[in-house]
Formats: structure tokens, sequence, C-alpha cells
């Protein structure tokens, strides 16, 4: 069996079980019912995925891949494609966003090449899985063979498999690649049949008239290749990227390893699409760190069920938002795993 349908076979629903001791775990501790809100879905789904009542969350890493896009040549982006290549050597020195927010929640960032158009020879501390030199135009035709979109899925898979032989407890999902809101519209106008215009939106800050010309790029694209909504596969293929394939299969390999996994914007959201298409299971394992200031991620959001923990304007990528909602998540374990019960207090109980 394939790597990548061995992995979807692997991933098992949630014990419901285990969700409702975590509940009642949290419900002895000295606060009224559900007073902490949120903070309780998160420790407790966070419990389950993990499969224990006093879960770790020492070790967390957040997968920024980076890739290009050969869409780029339709003038879809605000900046030119040598930012993605930039941009790399940026994380690996330590000075980008996703650094700075993962070093405020000690999250260890690991930069992934599965398809950047660039020879980084052996550049240190670059993972390198480069699948190939980016995609090539959409709108002319597929963006990738359904091979590369394999191989890019297992790239993800493979590293996922790695967190769980390293003891990671959590993992976010990050990405770089100037032109990848294109294919990320792509994506969800594809699997939802809602209308191009809906869901594209300004990327890096384009303007009126690149963004109407984006629209028209995206239909085009659709109109060329024509894919299936009902193959997930087909679909990235066709008009997705490499790094959309990468965090997708990241998210199914977390999944399948019990290992729970925050998905941070707009274009991590569309992995994570393509990844519930493959199963829907893999739903109960994600967290949708935040809502995208693209409009088109709230469709991406409803579809999968996923209430963002974040509001915050956000609209860099790289895993920013991932990072800061691991926080919040990891809060919410603390809470499961310090926090005094009414009888450790010797706090009296209210009425319930
Ligand atoms: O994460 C998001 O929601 C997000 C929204 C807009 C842009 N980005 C980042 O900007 C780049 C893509 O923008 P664009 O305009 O080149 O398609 C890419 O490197 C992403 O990381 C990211
Ligand atoms: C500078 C820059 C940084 C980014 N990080 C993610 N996408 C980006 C796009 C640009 C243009």
């Amino acid at each position: 069996m394939s790597l990548l349908n061995e992995t979807l076979s692997k991933i098992q629903p949630l014990d419901p079980d285990l969700l409702a001791k975590a509940q009642q775990k949290l419900d002895n501790k000295t606060k009224p019912l559900g007073a902490l809100g949120r903070l309780e879905e998160f420790a407790r789904r966070y419990a389950a995925i993990s499969n224990s009542l006093e879960p770790s969350t020492w070790k967390k890493v957040i997968f920024t891949f980076a890739a290009d896009h050969g869409v780029v040549a339709e003038g879809v982006s605000a900046f030119p494609k040598e930012v993605t290549v930039q941009m790399v050597y940026n994380f690996l020195q330590g000075g980008a966003g996703v650094n700075v927010l993962a070093n405020h929640v000690r999250a260890e960032v690991l930069v992934v090449d599965v398809g950047v158009d660039h020879d980084f020879g052996d550049t240190p501390g670059l993972i390198a899985k480069k699948v190939a030199r980016g995609t090539r135009n959409f709108a002319k035709g597929p963006a990738m063979t359904r091979e590369e979109a394999v191989a890019a899925l297992e790239v993800g898979i493979e590293l996922a498999n790695g967190c769980r032989a390293d003891g990671v407890a959590m993992v976010g999902t990050g990405e770089m690649g100037i032109g990848n809101t294109t294919p990320s519209a792509a994506i969800i106008a594809a699997l939802s049949g809602r209308p191009v215009a809906e869901v594209t939106h300004r990327g890096t800050g384009i303007n009126d008239q690149s963004l109407a010309n984006k629209i028209r790029v995206i239909e085009e694209g659709l109109a060329v290749n024509r894919p299936d909504p009902h193959d997930p596969l087909d679909v990235l293929a066709k008009v997705g990227g490499l790094e959309i394939a990468g965090i997708a299969g990241l998210i199914l390999g977390c999944a399948a390893n019990r290992i729970p996994v925050v998905v941070d914007g707009f274009i991590s959201t569309a992995g994570a699409l393509i990844a519930a298409e493959f199963n829907p299971l893999v739903k109960e394992y994600l967290f949708a760190a935040h809502q995208s200031v693209e409009i088109g991620h709230r469709f991406m959001l409803d579809r999968l069920g996923a209430a963002p923990i974040l509001d915050l304007q956000l609209r860099l990528g790289e895993g920013t938002g991932a990072a800061l909602a691991m926080g919040l998540i990891e809060a919410g374990v603390k809470i499961l795993k310090e926090m005094a019960t009414f009888e450790e207090a010797g706090v009296a109980e209210g009425e319930h």
C-alpha cells in the first residue's frame, strides 16, 4: 500500500469516552462549569487527540513549507517570485515574523523546501524535500502531475511520522510562496462551487486592477483544467501548490499519529480542505488558528466546521497565526493539568 493510502486508513475517530473524561476533569476544577470557555474545548480536544488526560505540550514545532508557483507569470501577486527564496533565508536566520512569534511560545520553526525554484545546495537548517522547482502555470494547464502531488503529500506525511518518533506534542502549519493565495482560492472555488470572485482577495496587497485580473486567471484555470471536486488529488494536482500538498500531507500524518495540528491562515486551510476531502476524520485533529483577512477563508473554515481561535486581521502566513494559537491551546492544556480541583483547594461546589 502507498504511504498516502496507509496513512488515510490509520486515521481513527476521537474516543468520545476520553472527551467526556477530559470534560469531567475540567468540571472538577475551581471554577463555575464551563467558565473557561473555549480554553476548555482546546484542553478537551487536545487530551482526546493525544490519548491522555495529562498530555504534554512541551515540544511544539511549526513546519513552514516553501514553494513557487507558475501562475505568478500571470501577475497575480504584489511581489516578485524571488521573495520566496529570500524569505527562506530570512526564516533560516531567525528574522521572519514566524521566528519571532514561535520564539514567543517556545516553538521551533522548521523550514521545508518542497518546491522552491532555486538551488539551495546544502543550506544548513533547511529540510530539503524539493519535488519540483515550482508548479506550472495552472491558467494554461495542470499545475502538477498526480505523481508530483502525491510526492509532496508524502513529504508532509513523513514529517508527521518523524514528529511521532521525536516526541513532538503539537504541530503547527505554515507556508511561504509568492502567488499561493491564487491556488488556495482556486481550491475553495473548485471544492465549493462558489463564484471565484467571492473567494478571491488581495493576498500580499494587490490593487483593484490586479484583483480583477487574479479572478479572471483563476476562472480561466478552472475552465482549462476542470478539476473534479470529488477527487481531492485531481483538485490539488490541477490547481494547487506543492506547499499546499505538503501541508495537506502533514495534517493527514498528524491525524494518523494522533498529534494535534494547528492550521494557520488561508493557504494552510486550503491544505486542510484537501486533507479533509481525503478523510473527513482529520477535522477532529485540527485547530483553526485564526480568521485570515482573505475573504475566502471563512468559507474554508465553514466547510471544515472549525471556529477560528483568533481574529487579529493577520494575512502574513508563514505559521504566524499558528504560533499565537499554540500559546492559547497550551494555556488550555495547562488548566487541565495544573489547576486545583474543588477538593484540593477546599472550595465549596455550587449546584450542578
Ligand atoms: O495566511 C494567510 O492568510 C495569508 C494571506 C495572504 C498572504 N499570505 C502570504 O503571502 C504570500 C501569498 O500572497 P500572494 O499575493 O503572493 O498570493 C504567501 O507567502 C503567504 O504566506 C498569507
Ligand atoms: C515580505 C514577505 C513576507 C512574507 N511572508 C509570507 N508571505 C510573505 C510575502 C512577503 C512579500
